[in-house]
């Protein structure tokens, strides 16, 4: 066990380290993927260290010429904590908390572009600036899982005689792969394994990006030889059994955008099950999920305790609606409405909530819609609003309007039957409003539900996007509605200088944080 090295700051947050890679094996069909850095197992709250510590870097051999990562040491700490720190004490958070999380091994999804040539494909991301792509076998951030997936997708490649995508051309079969690993296989179905045992028996969902405009395209037959081989040398009857299920997206486009709208499972289970936030939840290879997973668990637990028993819900920018479908299983919530912009993320909801646990009562629902567009009608009657929004922070109507909730305590009554959700009107024009209602979906009754012309008193705000919560957050407290009452970070992103950040506000002006006393201990006398 290495040690790690603590000095005090003047500033410190509390540093909770949990830098155990011992659940982390290498299963690569060729034993070559090599083990990731030393075991630190400390599991403390102490204060950060001032030094590098040797056990807490990165040792990677693609830094530098990969953009993954950006910093090679203290990755438990960034860079940034300190800033952060300075920033919540500034506004009256003296307690700011910061979880180191797992150090290495911690990715679970990787997108990853397909270049070189069939002979000698390249997998990997780009170098910083350019479209020149880097390859990243031994990646110290993936889950190991995910370069043995990599290693054996090379090997396909190659027998099969696969054209990686040449981008200047436009020619070639094979663009870009998405690798997931996923924690909890529908057929070993067991949430009694601990963790770490999930973690490090993940298996893997490999879509493979193809050059085409569908299944029954020019080279469909290398594409199924492909994920045939994959199945066969990784699936679910090979010795290794790290392969979950293939799947297939169609993309002929030259910009950047690297998924088209078209998706096929190949081979393999189809649904996909990850537990987090102490529920079961399905994600389609198109639906947003974390790429921490273990670092988004250890949120989910913290945020649940910010959540009133019984509270009435507001999940905005809610994917497949993991944060609200979590604090219903959780906190017994009365009602959770999740708000998504992204129609891909339904059918994950939808699973999701099937296999939510019998207890749940909740009055749950999902909408497919944008949550800028008169964001009061999705908040009123919640007690709590929870925003997880992408890294640009919140859409501005959002902001101004939580920056302004005090006053809208009138029109809240004249909105009393939100035009989001009411079926009764029936002249209703505004395509925005009619394809939300098309999309909804509303599980457990809304009958029990008293019209509730109530504003939420909590907000809790999820962000990783530090620059663009700063501007938010300033601009939330700017009207004297709100008050910060607890930050946390998680070092969802170790080897950057990304962190995460869950912010508690709550309604009012609030107390100011007292400074702990430090209670000198008289000496005794001897
Ligand atoms: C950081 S992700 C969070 C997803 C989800 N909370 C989770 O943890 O799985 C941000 C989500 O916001 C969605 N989104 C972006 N802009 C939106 C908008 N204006 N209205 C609703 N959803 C939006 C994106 O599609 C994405 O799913």
């Amino acid at each position: 066990m290495l040690p790690c090295h603590f000095t005090p700051r003047p500033i410190t947050p509390f540093i909770t380290c949990q830098l155990s890679t011992s659940s982390v094996r290498t299963p690569s069909p060729s034993q070559s993927t090599p083990l990731p850095p030393p075991l630190l197992s400390l599991a403390a709250k102490s204060t950060p260290d001032s030094v590098s510590s040797p056990g807490c870097s990165l040792q990677c051999t693609h830094f530098q010429s990969c953009s993954g990562c950006t910093h090679e040491f203290d990755l438990h700490r960034p860079v940034i904590v300190e800033e952060a720190t300075q920033f919540f004490n500034d506004l009256g958070v003296l307690d700011f908390t910061f979880d180191s999380c797992k150090l290495w091994g911690w990715r679970c999804r990787a997108k990853l572009a397909v270049r070189g040539s069939s002979t000698s494909p390249m997998i990997g991301l780009y170098q910083e600036g350019t479209h020149n792509v880097v390859d990243i076998p031994d990646c110290k951030a993936h889950h190991p899982n995910i370069n043995a997936a990599v290693e054996l997708l090379k090997r396909g490649i190659t027998e099969f005689d696969v054209e990686p995508y040449d981008e200047d051309q436009g020619t070639g079969d094979l663009r870009y792969v998405q690798i997931i690993l996923m924690q909890l296989a529908v057929t070993t179905y067991s949430t009694s394994l601990p963790s770490p045992e999930r973690y490090k028996n993940g298996k893997i969902q490999i879509a493979l990006v193809w050059n085409s405009r569908n299944e029954t395209s020019q080279n469909s037959d290398k594409l199924n030889a492909l994920a045939n081989f994959l199945w066969k040398n990784g699936g679910v009857r090979s010795n290794t059994h790290l392969v979950h299920s293939v799947w297939a997206n169609f993309q002929t486009s030259t910009n950047n955008v690297i998924f088209g709208n078209r998706w096929r499972h190949l081979l393999g289970e189809r649904d996909f099950w990850e537990h987090v936030g102490g529920i079961d939840i399905c994600l389609t290879p198109s639906s947003f999920g974390q790429a921490n997973t273990q670092a988004f668990d250890s949120l989910l637990r913290k945020l649940q305790k910010y959540v009133p028993y019984g509270a009435s819900v507001a999940d905005l920018y809610a994917g497949a609606g993991v944060i609200g479908l979590s604090l219903a299983a959780t906190r017994k919530c009365r009602s959770v409405k999740c708000v998504e912009v992204n129609k891909e993320s339904k059918l994950s909801f939808e699973k999701t909530v099937e296999r939510l646990p019998d207890r749940v009562n909740s009055s749950i629902s999902w909408h497919h819609a944008d949550t800028s567009k008169e964001p009061l009608t999705w908040i009123m009657g919640s007690d709590v609003v929870v925003v997880d929004p992408p890294r640009k922070g919140l859409d501005a109507s959002l902001a101004n309007m939580l920056r302004d909730i005090s006053s809208f305590k009138r029109k809240v009554k004249s909105l009393s039957k939100s035009p989001h959700l009411m079926d009764d009107k029936k002249d209703e024009k505004r395509p925005w409003v009619l394809r939300a209602r098309e999309e909804t979906v509303q599980i457990g009754s809304t009958t029990d539900l008293e019209p509730n012309q109530s504003l939420p008193q909590t907000l809790i705000y999820i962000s990783c996007g530090w620059e663009s919560f700063k501007e938010d957050c300033k601009m939330l407290l700017s009207n004297k509605a709100w008050h910060l009452e607890k930050a946390h970070g998680f070092n969802f992103f170790p080897g950057t200088q990304s962190i995460e950040v869950l912010a508690i506000f709550k309604r009012g002006q609030g107390v100011p944080q007292k400074k702990k006393k430090v209670v000198k201990k008289k000496k005794k006398r001897l």
